[in-house]
């Protein structure tokens, strides 16, 4: 029996330049058991994904602002202090550097996302003058969000609703929004190319990066082997 999954996907389930790896459609549609989706990406992306993967939609979205488990969707996360944090830096000539009607922001429900390219010193320094938001950067974005949310959460609410024990799932992440779904799970493998903070966090730091490291741990599982 394979163990449930809880996999963030940029830097985990993607190539170096940042595409989805084609063995994310060979090893995970026929997958044994439950696969939450625990990213930072707003809602309507694990969703998609989860679909077109062929499985039920069991989401951590937007670093557990959102959870989808059971076609049922929990808001979790609320956004009112990190737009307000946002509109500051907007204010103070901020940009969030993603280009004119973007599509990163467009759906997200709990937090605002901005640029690695944006001026990260005065987005930490508006940030720092409010309550209630923290600045968490997976190396894809700043994520502007409440403290109160993260993707270890979600997951134990995601295996509630399926009737499992957190510790059961092995996880797979690279960042330091990964940090809580290492807590929450049982087995927590870091790819080689995760940040500092994944990597102390982590059971097992693997010798290969990005999906390489993903797929060699879900191979293992799968043959019955230790990761
Ligand atoms: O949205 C991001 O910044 C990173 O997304 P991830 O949590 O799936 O790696
Ligand atoms: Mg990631």
């Amino acid at each position: 029996m394979v163990p449930p999954l809880a996999l963030d996907i940029d830097g985990t389930l993607t190539t170096p330049d940042g595409r989805l790896d084609p063995r994310v459609f060979e090893l995970l549609p026929d997958w044994e058991a439950p696969v939450a989706l625990a990213t930072g990406k707003a809602f309507p992306y694990p969703v998609a994904l989860a679909g077109f993967l062929g499985r039920d939609a069991t989401v951590i979205a937007e670093n557990g602002g959102v959870v989808h488990v059971d076609d049922e969707t929990t808001i979790l996360g609320d956004p009112a202090a990190a737009r307000a944090v946002v509109e500051t830096f907007l204010e103070r000539g901020g940009d969030l550097g993603w280009g004119g009607d973007e599509t990163v922001n467009r759906w997200r429900e709990t937090e605002v996302a901005v640029s690695v390219d944006a001026d990260e010193a005065l987005l930490r320094e508006v940030a720092a003058t409010a309550e209630g938001v923290e600045v968490v950067d997976t190396g894809y974005a700043f994520h502007v969000k409440s403290p109160d949310v993260n993707k270890g959460d979600g997951l134990a609410r995601v295996a509630d609703a399926l009737g499992v024990d957190a510790a059961e799932f092995v996880a797979v992440g690279d960042s330091e929004n990964d940090v809580s779904t290492f807590e929450a799970a049982g087995d927590s493998y870091a790819v080689a190319n995760a940040d500092g903070a994944a990597t102390a966090a982590a059971d097992v730091v693997l010798e290969a990066a990005y999906m390489d490291g993903t797929a060699a741990v879900l191979e293992a599982l799968r043959a019955g082997r230790e990761p």
